[in-house]
């Protein structure tokens, strides 16, 4: 039997403004069938030195509106920049709502120990579409026991 799962229901599909016209060469996409996430790209007319420690906004040039509440867009930091580079998100994630309609901004952090160069149009993160469920609140005195009970960090020892 062949290791696949079976392919899942369509796409969504969501609708990009692409706020400068250089991004039509360069729209975000899945490099593989089974990738998670699309990259994104610096939008910058010139490259940018990023010291250690610092942080900077940098502009994708896309706005995304997800526009369906069950949906979210998460910027996470590519595994290569991230490890290599010490080149990660300064919001560790970026959590983008279903009804947000400005454009994408990746803060970028160097919490490495040397100068990083990023350049015009670098795949600097990348987008993930992930499912939400929104909660509603219901107050109570009291929760139904739980073998957990209010134990948490650590509190089921080492095995
Ligand atoms: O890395 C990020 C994180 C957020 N956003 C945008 C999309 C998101 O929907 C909006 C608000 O993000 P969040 O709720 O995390 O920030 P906040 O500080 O709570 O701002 P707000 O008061 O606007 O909700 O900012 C980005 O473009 N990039
Ligand atoms: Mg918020």
């Amino acid at each position: 039997m062949p290791d696949t799962a079976e392919r899942p229901s369509a796409k969504p599909r969501l609708a990009v403004k692409l706020l400068d016209p250089r991004l039509s060469d360069y729209l975000p996409h899945y490099a593989t069938e089974g990738s998670a996430g699309m990259d994104l790209r610096a939008l910058l007319d010139t490259p940018l030195t990023l010291a250690p420690g610092q942080c900077e906004l940098v502009r994708t040039g896309l706005a995304i509106h997800i526009g369906d509440p069950g949906l979210a867009g998460m910027i996470l930091p590519r595994s290569g920049l991230g490890h290599k580079h010490g080149i990660v998100l300064g919001n560790l994630v970026g959590l983008i709502d279903s009804d947000y309609q400005g454009e994408l901004m990746v803060s970028v952090w160097n919490r490495g120990s040397a100068p990083f160069v990023l350049e015009p149009f670098e795949r600097l993160a990348q987008y993930v579409l992930v499912p939400v469920v929104q909660a509603e609140l219901r107050v109570v005195d009291d929760f139904a026991a739980s073998a957990r009970g209010e134990g948490g960090f650590g509190s089921s020892g080492r095995h």
